[in-house]
């Protein structure tokens, strides 16, 4: 048996194995992804040419520490591929996202990238999304009202608090809202549903978007999920 995070580990080495010389690589942010940019960075001092953008300041601060090359946005069309984190993620991979307050630039990373590899511990693996709060990034205008509205879909809102009380802020200067569903058997109708009210800036349900999950198990093992429901049980299968 091991521990969380070797779970995390795992299965976030085994899905650097997807990365290539001359790829242009999405760093998550998160436990789960800090072991993958960890990884990256020593392939990287051992001669990998990569180039990377991050999905967080904090990630940001990692990278530069390992010494992982960081290209401008507005040099990048597209990403080959993005390795992140996920709070929930069902077997059709559809995801919760945003414990970490990354969210925004997440999914914007994520959308344009060729292929979302997701890492998690097995704990991570739900048959329906909602037992986690679902983080919704919102803009500190009228938060309140913001706040009514998402509690009108049949959540409980807290807005997030930094360990020393004020606000959480996002790296984009917004506020998290944590929507408490219990359950969310629709995630599609409740995804364009917070989509559509003002005040909302994104919210982490991440639908259609992950390519395969890489699932870190208690026996030491990776399950591999990909899109469209199969299952490898080989641990070393790509
Ligand atoms: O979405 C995220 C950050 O916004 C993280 O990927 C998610 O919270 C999982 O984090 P961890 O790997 O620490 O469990």
């Amino acid at each position: 048996m091991v521990s969380e995070y070797n779970m995390k580990k795992i299965a976030a080495e085994h899905a650097t194995k997807y990365v290539q010389a001359g790829m242009k690589i999405g760093l998550g942010t998160g436990s789960t992804a800090y072991y993958a940019i960890l990884k990256i960075g020593e392939m990287v001092r051992d001669g990998l040419s990569i180039q990377a953008v991050a999905t967080s300041e904090a990630s940001e601060k990692l990278a530069v520490e390992q010494g992982i090359p960081l290209i401008p946005l507005r040099e990048v069309d597209r990403l080959d591929l993005t390795i992140d984190g996920a709070d929930e993620l069902d077997d059709q991979l559809r995801l919760i996202k945003g414990g970490g307050g990354a969210l925004l630039r997440e999914k914007i990373t994520a959308f344009h990238s060729e292929r979302l590899v997701i890492v998690a511990d097995d704990t991570k693996t739900v048959t329906q999304l909602g037992a986690f709060p679902l983080p919704v990034e919102i803009v500190p205008f009228a938060y309140e009202w913001t706040i009514q509205s998402l509690t009108q879909l049949g959540c409980t809102v807290q807005i997030r608090h930094k360990p020393d009380k004020g606000f959480y802020v996002t790296d984009n200067g917004n506020y998290i809202a944590d929507c408490k569903f219990q359950q969310i058997p629709q995630p599609e109708e409740l995804s364009s549903r917070i989509g559509s009210l003002p005040g909302v800036v994104e919210h982490g349900l991440f639908i259609g978007m992950a390519d395969q999950a890489i699932i870190g198990c208690q026996d030491g093992t990776v399950r591999i999920l990909h899109s469209g429901n199969s299952v490898a049980k080989n641990p070393f299968d790509s």
